[in-house]
């Protein structure tokens, strides 16, 4: 478990330096800036048991919601099962498992650290009748006492972008996720300064 806790810190902030690099942050202190948000990491079990017939299309494993965190890596450990769902133009399209695949799910953190060039999926979990399934997920963060999680000045000054989230202590930032319900994309809501209205 912790050789798979330190290789998936490593995948995930490998990836954030790609993304970093995508966004035109060359210097290594650029990176940093979104490497940061792999610098602590947290895992979550998730069991979801097989659901009766009557009940299954009526019970959802987890509701909609995005990851309030930098970066998600998830294994579908149960291959044979499929759960996982993301929202795409309002529509939910199932992940099927691949054996050994991880899945990266871009956060939250992401989204407002990159002033919305990278949006945070909106994604859930549905059940089977007939199986029961297990997914691992490993949410990366900023460490609780890093600066402050905001749009990245270093990505704005170019084109004179204007932000378009709030800047929070990542201390007001954990509280107002653990304030909030598990629903869609609220947290983004919250941050945006200017939210345009939600669609339907
Ligand atoms: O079980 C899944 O595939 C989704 C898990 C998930 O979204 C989460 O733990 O945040
Ligand atoms: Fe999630």
């Amino acid at each position: 478990m912790e050789r798979y806790s330190v290789e998936v810190q490593r995948v995930a902030t490998d990836l954030l330096r790609v993304m970093a690099k995508n966004l035109g942050l060359s210097s290594e202190a650029e990176k940093r800036l979104l490497t940061r948000v792999a610098a602590a990491q947290s895992m979550r079990m998730n069991y979801y048991p097989a659901c009766p017939e009557s009940h299954a299309d009526k019970v959802l494993g987890l509701s909609p919601h995005s990851d309030a965190v930098g970066l998600t890596l998830l294994l579908q450990v149960t291959t044979t099962s499929p759960g996982l769902q993301i929202r795409r133009q309002g529509r939910w399209v199932p992940v099927a498992p691949l054996p050994g695949a991880l899945i990266a799910n871009v956060g939250d953190v992401v989204e407002v650290l990159t002033n919305g060039k990278y949006k945070s999926v909106e994604h859930r979990a549905v059940v089977s009748a007939s199986h029961e399934r297990v997914s691992m997920a490993a949410f990366h963060t900023a460490r609780f006492d890093d600066d402050a999680y905001g749009p990245l000045q270093e990505m704005m000054l170019d084109g004179g972008e204007q932000p378009r989230y709030r800047t929070m202590s990542v201390e007001d930032y954990v509280k107002l996720v653990f304030s909030s319900k598990l629903d869609g994309k609220n947290i983004m809501d919250a941050m945006k300064i200017n939210p345009s209205p939600s669609p339907p």
